[in-house]
């Protein structure tokens, strides 16, 4: 399968089964999931599981990550201190459809204490099929990503 169907998936321990239900969900629809654990429910802390899936999409190895913490705010943070990451925390669709269209968004980021399994897999799939807009985003992301340097 090419880099391109790749999404690498992390959390901490509070999503150990909201990942696993994510992962296949993804598969179902065609993409690669690039489980990069923690595969138990040990207490483990968020940025390390942030970073690890943000060196895989910012070193091209998978083309979108998936993360997930209580709020999905940490492990996000985390993520967007790496190069190259540009991560939204969606709790809602639109937000989810709009961080792609507008910014470009490689990685999604999800609170699996704040929102349900259905509605995750909703904010998965409004990620994964909306595409970047371009024209006068671009400008806008190439700023962001100045500020990296
Ligand atoms: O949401 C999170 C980070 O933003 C973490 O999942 C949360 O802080 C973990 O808390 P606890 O150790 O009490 O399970």
């Amino acid at each position: 399968m090419t880099i391109d169907k790749r999404i690498v998936l992390s959390s901490d321990h509070s999503a150990i089964q909201m990942r696993q239900v994510i992962a296949v969900h993804i598969k179902a629809l065609g993409w690669q999931a690039i489980d990069i654990g923690p595969m138990t429910a040990e207490s483990t802390p968020y940025p390390k599981h942030g970073e690890g899936a943000a060196r895989l999409v910012a070193s091209g190895d998978c083309r979108f990550g998936i993360l997930l913490c209580g709020t999905g705010q940490g492990i996000m943070m985390a993520a967007n201190k790496v190069k190259g990451i540009r991560c939204g925390v969606c709790m809602d669709t639109f937000s989810a459809r709009m961080i792609r269209q507008h910014n470009d968004a490689n990685m999604l980021s999800i609170g699996v204490r704040v929102v349900g399994e259905g509605l995750a897999l909703d904010i998965v799939d409004a990620f994964l099929t909306a595409q970047f807009e371009g024209g006068r985003h671009a400008a806008r992301v190439e700023m962001i990503q100045t500020l990296e340097m």
